[in-house]
């Protein structure tokens, strides 16, 4: 096939997909070392402009747990991580804060720059989350934030209003005390507390591997009870085990599709939303719903 045809082609295998999410919220949880490539995070900011433009409603929730790393480290602070959840005491939250804030800025410049309208927000705007203190098996690990509630209001004045909110992980306690929150949290609870359709994780890894030694066990399609199974079964580490228990929570709060896609693959959001095999690992409720039918993917 010539590759104008082909081109033509690809834009048509796309068309479902538009249907499909016409005016559906969908949440890109965007962190990790794809953040670090400036071109790369160009690619992704694109995508998430053009979900826009063909009628999607993008909401972009960001990391940056690399670049606190690295500002503390500037500044001699050493990072402590328990169970993937970053140790925060007071000087951490306040790097922490002022982080987030300028990669949350800077995605926004990258979003308004394409011609979409973007506002950049944190969980304390509009006490969009607030928290309570969260302690891992007892172990005080300092200002880090349990969700225990989302108010949707000012996300979904944005969203009416045509802006794609892009919102940082901090949020207060009733107190109004600052936390620290694990970001893949942050995207989960937003997710399900806007009724969002899809809920895509952008990591630095292919997707879930069975065997994490075994690059040819990616798992295309991961189904509630089989996530259960793996999930206890000691091959998954890191922060895989925080995501992939977000990715449960969010498909049985009613998100109906949660997906974790590699995103140093340029354009990996077009290629999962809009071509009929899709990437990564996708966690469903039942497989059933990916048989016999492309649309269902
Ligand atoms: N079974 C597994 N499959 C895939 N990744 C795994 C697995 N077990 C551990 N991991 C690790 O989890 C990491 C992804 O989590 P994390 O670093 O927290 O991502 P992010 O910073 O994008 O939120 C991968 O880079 C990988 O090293
Ligand atoms: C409590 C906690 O761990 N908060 C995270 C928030 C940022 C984050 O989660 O960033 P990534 O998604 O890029 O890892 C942190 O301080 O690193």
């Amino acid at each position: 096939m010539n590759q104008i045809l082909l081109k033509a082609q690809t834009l048509i295998e796309a068309l479902p997909y538009i249907q499909k999410f016409n005016n559906k919220k969908v949440v890109v949880k965007y962190g990790g070392s794809a953040m670090l490539d400036e071109s790369l995070q160009l690619n992704v900011i694109k995508d998430v402009a053009l979900l826009k433009l063909v009628g999607m409603q993008p909401i972009i929730v960001h990391g940056g747990g690399k670049e606190i790393t690295k500002w503390l480290g500037l500044l001699g602070h050493e990072s402590r991580f328990v169970e993937g959840l970053r140790v925060t005491d007071e000087q951490t939250m306040e790097v922490a804060e002022m982080v987030l804030g300028k990669v949350n800025k800077n995605l926004v410049q990258m979003v308004e720059k394409l011609g979409v309208k973007a506002v950049g927000i944190s969980g304390k705007d509009g006490s969009t989350l607030k928290v309570e203190k969260r302690t891992v098996n007892g172990q005080d690990i300092g200002f880090v934030g349990n969700i225990k509630e989302v108010n949707a209001d000012l996300i979904n004045t944005l969203i009416d209003n045509n802006f794609v909110p892009v919102i940082a992980p901090i949020g207060l306690d009733d107190n109004y005390q600052n936390y620290n929150i694990n970001a893949d949290d942050a995207a989960c609870a937003v997710a399900t507390a806007i009724g969002a359709e899809k809920l895509v994780f952008l990591t630095d890894i292919e997707g879930v591997y069975a065997d994490p030694q075994d690059k040819s066990s990616l798992i295309s399609v991961l189904t509630l009870d089989k996530a259960d199974e793996l999930l206890d079964s000691g091959f998954i580490g890191g922060g895989m085990l925080p995501k992939l228990k977000n990715c449960v929570d969010a498909v049985k709060n009613g998100v109906n599709r949660v997906h974790i896609l590699d995103g140093r693959i340029e354009h990996c959001l077009l290629l999962e939303f809009f071509t009929n095999k899709g990437i990564g690992t996708a966690i469903i409720d039942k497989k059933s719903m990916f048989e016999n039918e492309t649309i269902e993917k």
